[in-house]
């Protein structure tokens, strides 16, 4: 379903060239459920920008749901959602229900599909009580549900997720990670996880994958990930170990 061969992304920075991400090669298939972990700078986000096609590679290829993001985004918009924490894809000053609507038109999602999803999302995601309300007046874990919700309006099979549990108290957490543990378990949806809270990824991921400076540095399951490092017992310090290359 993600494809990644010698995949690089490099930047010019005044004289100097940034190597975001350098010869990235990697597979998720299929109903995968991965973590994607690393330090500050590592290469998350351009790894990210690089699969929904806001970013071209520099070297390599980079395939989603056999497309090639970037010479093919309108088409990939169909197969992949996109959340980005940090940032919201609704209308501000919208309601929340016309955002979807809106979300609606864009990708063009059939009306009776659309009121079937939506009907579903709202019960899921139990958005009933605020989708009249703008989404400048929602809380961040309304908010957070609200762009879960429109990402998935036109039931991608892709899900690419950058730090969707931020800020989020440890009750709107575990709603989310229990939504997203059944849509990975029920529909089939391949997701994509970069996430800096290591509960999300102890809860969610069985598979880790590892990127520092650009490269990749550790892709395995989540007892691979702890065995790296005998005798430490939690993810955290085990994260730590690799993110300050101690062992080295
Ligand atoms: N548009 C850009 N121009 C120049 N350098 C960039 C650009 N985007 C990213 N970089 C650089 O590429 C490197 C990787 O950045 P990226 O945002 O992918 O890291 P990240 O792993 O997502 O980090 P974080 O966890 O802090 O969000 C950093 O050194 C960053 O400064």
């Amino acid at each position: 379903m993600i494809e990644l061969d010698r995949a690089g992304r490099s930047f010019k920075v005044r004289r100097n060239v940034v190597h975001a991400v350098r010869d990235l090669s990697f597979t998720v298939s299929a109903g995968e459920f991965v973590g994607y972990l690393g330090p500050n700078g590592a290469g998350k986000s351009t790894t990210i920008k690089m699969l929904c096609g806001i970013l071209t590679p520099t070297s390599g290829t980079v395939r989603v749901a056999g497309l090639e993001p970037s010479r093919r985004r309108t088409t990939l918009a169909r197969r992949i959602g996109v959340v980005f924490g940090q940032r919201t894809t609704l209308w501000w000053d919208l309601p929340l229900k016309d955002s979807f609507e809106l979300i609606r038109h864009l990708y063009k999602v059939d009306r009776t599909a659309f009121r079937a999803r939506l009907a579903e999302l709202t019960d899921t995601l139990d958005l009933g009580a605020f989708l009249g309300t703008p989404v400048r007046q929602l809380s961040l874990g309304q908010r957070m549900r609200g762009d879960l919700a429109a990402a998935l309006l036109h039931a991608p099979d892709v899900l690419v997720l950058d730090e969707p549990t931020i800020g989020l108290d440890v009750v709107s957490k575990a709603g989310i990670r229990d939504f997203l543990l059944r849509l990975n378990a029920e529909r089939g949806t391949t997701v994509l996880l970069t996430t800096h809270d290591l509960g999300d990824i102890e809860r969610l991921c069985r598979r880790v994958m590892l990127i520092d400076h650009g490269r990749l540095a550790f892709d395995g399951t989540l007892d691979d990930l702890m065995a790296t490092a005998p005798g430490q017992s939690s993810l955290e310090d085990v994260v730590t170990r690799l993110y300050t290359g101690a062992g080295q």
